[in-house]
């Protein structure tokens, strides 16, 4: 199976698309992350990645990263998942996510984490 490397551009099911840097030797990565979605019209600065992936020689690799929303509202969102070589040959990452964002009073906690999933495919 080819090894998947995570190195390049991806969009996701929203239209976001995210850039990663080279993978270094031990999976760590970093890049960038460009939302199509925010609650405010201000267009949003894209956001840093950072995260791991295994790059065994079997491909099919798993992987997590954080996205920490560079906005006025701090968010951050961890996405964990696996990459896979669709039978068409694309690659096509999906994904589960957690996206915190900051509340105000600790009796808001209960309601500041949501959960998701997103299918990231080779940006054109
Ligand atoms: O200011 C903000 C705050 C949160 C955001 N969440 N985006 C996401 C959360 C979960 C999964 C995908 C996305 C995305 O933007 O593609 C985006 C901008």
């Amino acid at each position: 199976i080819k090894p998947c490397n995570l190195t390049g551009w991806w969009e996701n099911d929203l239209g976001s698309k995210m850039q990663v840097f080279e993978v270094g030797k031990d999976g760590t990565f970093s890049g960038q992350y460009h939302t199509a979605v925010s609650s405010t019209k201000k267009p949003i600065q894209p956001s840093p990645v950072t995260g791991s992936q295994h790059l065994d020689e079997d491909g099919q690799c798993t992987f997590g990263f954080t996205v920490n929303w560079k906005k006025f509202s701090d968010s951050t969102a961890v996405f964990v998942g696996q990459c896979f070589n669709g039978d068409d040959g694309k690659e096509v990452l999906h994904t589960s996510w957690l996206l915190r964002e900051k509340v105000d009073s600790e009796l808001d906690d209960w309601k500041a984490t949501r959960t998701g999933h997103n299918t990231f495919t080779r940006a054109g």
